[in-house]
């Protein structure tokens, strides 16, 4: 079964006034994919055709314009969404950090109710932090201190943390030095292998990271109706 299934979703663009009398403008349209577990899938398309806004609409963070998307077999609307949010994973560009210290960070979400069962794993932690050649100390840090990319490490262990099914992986590397990026692809690839029923996608401005670590691509190209 595939974790995620797309049937012929839309979305419109944002016009620029809701005054003017415009026609509708679809960034994409009829766009129907499945996501198979196991699979790194790559979004590829030029600037501003919306790969981000896919992933936000996967991520039930952006509303669709039409069509349905459906992960393991039930529509997303039929989803309690915080449970739904423990499953599949959103990592932004730029990850929002909250106050405190790194490991607050990485405690925080704890504290929401759908991962009221699971307990933070220092040790499971440490194994992070070791793969990103951190030392233990690092979970002190203010976050507040934090450089770009040191945000996106923190919110890449924030997430995997968390063991999710499927993560949805937006230029999370962009802050990264070469040697980081690799670490990252590495950590995604040892989360990916732990579990066969998980997948996920990646947006990248870098068609060579995109060649390396994807095994299916979907390219996104502006709509013409
Ligand atoms: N909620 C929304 N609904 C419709 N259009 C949106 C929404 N949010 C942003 N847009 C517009 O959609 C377009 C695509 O944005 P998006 O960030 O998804 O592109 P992208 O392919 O990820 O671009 P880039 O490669 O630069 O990161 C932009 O023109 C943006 O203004």
């Amino acid at each position: 079964m595939a974790i995620l299934e797309a049937i012929k979703i839309g979305c419109q663009k944002i016009q620029p006034s809701q005054t003017t009398e415009q026609p509708t403008r679809w960034l994409w349209r009829d766009l129907s994919f499945e996501l198979e577990p196991g699979i790194q899938l790559g979004l590829v398309g030029a600037t501003g055709t919306g790969k981000s806004l896919l992933l936000r609409a996967i991520a039930c963070l952006d509303p669709l314009g039409e069509g349905e998307i459906r992960y393991l077999d039930r529509s997303l609307s039929a989803w309690n969404l915080p449970l739904y949010r423990s499953q599949v994973i959103y990592l932004h560009q730029r990850p929002i950090m909250f106050e405190g210290s790194v490991e607050a960070n990485l405690k925080a979400v704890y504290q929401l109710a759908v991962n009221s069962h699971r307990r933070y794993d220092p040790h499971r932690v440490r194994d992070l932090l070791e793969t990103f050649n951190r030392h233990p100390e690092f979970l002190y840090q203010p976050a507040a201190n934090l450089s770009g990319g040191e945000s996106q490490i923190v919110a890449i262990i924030r997430s995997l943390q968390l063991e999710p099914t499927l993560l949805l992986l937006d230029e999370c590397t962009a802050s990264l030095d070469p040697d980081t990026t690799q670490k990252v692809e590495k950590a995604i690839a040892s989360w990916l292998a732990a579990n066969p029923q998980r997948a996920c996608i990646w947006t990248s401005h870098d068609p060579q990271q995109i060649q390396r670590v994807t095994n299916q691509q979907l390219i996104l190209s502006e709509y013409v109706g």
